[in-house]
């Protein structure tokens, strides 16, 4: 592990009840990267950015955090987690003269303008908002903290189309005027589309995938051709997940070489694709890679 990522995990393994919700992990996210962390319920995205955030200890291995253990940062880096605790009895405003007086290093600039994205009714208190607007005043108050790494846990989850929109363009922005590295939790795949240049993706605790969108698009292909076996292996691609119509297979490969299989088309696969055949394959595929 090099003390050069932003964020970095080595063997991090998380237990809760005596399970493994994270295991093993291993990955590194450059800095300046807008990293997508994706994974199906349960699959541990919550507790990885937990972690990263220093709320909670590994059980083994290690994160670091701009080169330091995130226990040991002070004060750690932002994080938004799904419940976005909040004075109710506070404004907007008052949240960010708070936020202002309790961080020495605020970015009142970058907080307005995520508070700014949502249009908000002026001297409403929290607990009189909307759950989208809570969240949008969460969201400032978590991107106002400069610490250079931000981890947000499903932001967009109660945005409009529209803030979700205007909330993503502020921190490409963010990301491209300054020294920040994000990695956003989420569901939906257009959240992520346009928005991440890097990806990681969970399966059952353990990284699926990991990676710049760039290479990851690069190495895979969709595969089509006749077998009568479900193939592992084509001429040494790794199948990562395939469908069946008769004898005619369509396979999502992990490409080791250039040409395909002969009898076999290969066409580029889009990062959902990818990102599909990874999750359905890691159901049933798991062992095979
Ligand atoms: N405090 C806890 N005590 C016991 N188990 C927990 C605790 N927190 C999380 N878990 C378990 O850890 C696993 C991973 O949970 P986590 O919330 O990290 O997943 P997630 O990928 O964020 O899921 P979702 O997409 O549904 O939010 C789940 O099986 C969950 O039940």
């Amino acid at each position: 592990m090099t003390g050069e990522a932003a964020v970095a995990a080595e063997g991090l393994v998380k237990t809760r009840r005596g399970r493994r919700v994270l295991d093993g992990c291993t990955f590194e996210i450059p800095a300046g990267a807008v990293c997508g962390v994706l994974g199906r319920n349960g699959a541990g995205k919550t507790t990885l950015l937990r972690v990263l955030a220093g709320l909670t200890a590994p059980t083994e291995g290690r994160v670091l955090v701009r080169g330091e253990s995130p226990l040991a940062r002070t004060p750690g880096p932002a994080h938004l987690g799904q419940d976005k605790p909040l004075p109710g009895g506070l404004t907007a405003e008052e949240v960010l003269r708070t936020g202002r007086a309790l961080n020495p290093d605020w970015d009142e600039a970058t907080a307005r303008r995520v508070l700014a994205a949502g249009d908000l009714p002026e001297g409403v208190r929290v607990g009189r908002m909307s759950g989208g607007q809570r969240s949008l005043v969460a969201l400032a108050l978590t991107l106002g903290r400069r610490t250079g790494v931000a981890l947000l846990d499903e932001p967009f989850a109660d945005l409009d189309p529209l803030v979700r929109h205007r909330v993503s363009g502020l921190l490409m922005a963010e990301v491209a005027d300054g020294d920040l590295t994000v990695l956003v939790s989420t569901h939906v795949f257009a959240d992520l589309a346009g928005l991440c240049d890097h990806l990681l993706l969970l399966a059952r605790g353990r990284v699926a995938l990991a990676g710049a969108v760039a290479d990851i698009e690069a190495d895979h292909l969709r595969m089509v051709g006749v077998a009568d076996d479900d193939p592992g292996h084509l001429d040494g691609h790794t199948v990562v997940s395939d469908s069946r119509t008769g004898r005619q297979v369509s396979a999502l490969v992990k490409t080791d070489g250039p040409a395909p299989p002969q009898g076999w088309s290969a066409q580029p696969a889009s990062l959902e694709e990818i990102t599909l055949a990874y999750l359905a394959g890691a159901g049933n595929k798991g062992e095979r890679r």
